[in-house]
């Protein structure tokens, strides 16, 4: 039983550049891993797939045991409920509060206020936010927002979250903190992949590393490889 299974995927971009080429893994539910590899290797690529930003040229992309390649018109934004996604710069509603952003997954899908409210409660606090739900994102450091769009991304339960380089504008020690926040993520059923090209703070956390070189899944390192590193 695996919540996402990549088998024999490839794509290949318009202009004949190509992305991926028979990349083939699966994913557990509650599993966390980290994809690495160089600028251009394919991982941006890789997650576009999963939230059906775009679709592979070959071989298939399974979410759940469904075939992605059927799903399609509406049901394309069910999905996407299914894929909470942390973006590199958050992508904060400046003019509205820290709450508010990270209710508002909620908020579109007609959820009734009072649950809404105790939700991003819950949240604020599991992120050590607890007592910046009235602030504004500008209020924030850097950290704190990034734990906001982590939060905006699980507000809604998802099978599996996604983050694209979420450490990208931090520096090494609040990169860190960030990973660990992810690496704390699962166990509550929520799978979770991270892709950064920083293969040493990576291996630091101690998890699944799949690596991507030139569009080719090159290595699946399992958690117990990486101990004496
Ligand atoms: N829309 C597109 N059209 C054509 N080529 C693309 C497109 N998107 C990505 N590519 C190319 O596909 C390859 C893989 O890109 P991708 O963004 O997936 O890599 P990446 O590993 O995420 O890199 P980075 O770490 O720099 O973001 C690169 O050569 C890139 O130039």
């Amino acid at each position: 039983m695996s919540i996402l299974r990549f088998d024999g995927v490839g794509k290949t971009y318009a202009g004949g550049r190509e992305a991926l080429r028979n990349v083939t893994f699966s994913v557990a539910p509650g599993e966390m891993l980290f994809i690495t590899g160089h600028s251009g290797a394919g991982k941006s690529t890789l997650l576009k797939l999963i939230q059906l930003t775009d679709r592979p040229s070959l071989g298939s992309v399974l979410f759940d045991e469904r075939n992605l390649s059927n799903v399609t018109g509406r049901r394309i934004a069910f999905h996407r409920r299914e894929v909470g996604v942390v973006y590199q710069n958050h992508q904060l509603l400046a003019e509205r509060s820290v709450a508010e952003n990270i209710g508002l997954p909620l908020v579109l899908r007609g959820m009734p206020r009072a649950e809404i409210q105790k939700r991003v409660s819950s949240i604020l606090e599991r992120m050590g936010l607890g007592a910046r739900g009235k602030a504004l994102p500008s209020q924030l450091s850097a950290g704190e927002q990034q734990r906001v769009g982590i939060a905006r991304a699980m507000i809604g339960e998802p099978r599996m979250l996604i983050a694209d380089e979420p450490t990208g504008n931090l520096d090494p020690t609040l990169s860190a903190e960030i990973m660990e926040i992810f690496a704390a993520l699962p166990g509550r059923g929520t799978s979770v992949m991270v892709a950064s090209h920083d293969l040493a703070l990576v291996k630091r956390m101690k998890k699944r590393v799949l690596v991507l070189s030139d569009g080719e899944l090159v290595d699946d390192i399992a958690p117990e490889d990486l101990a004496d590193e």
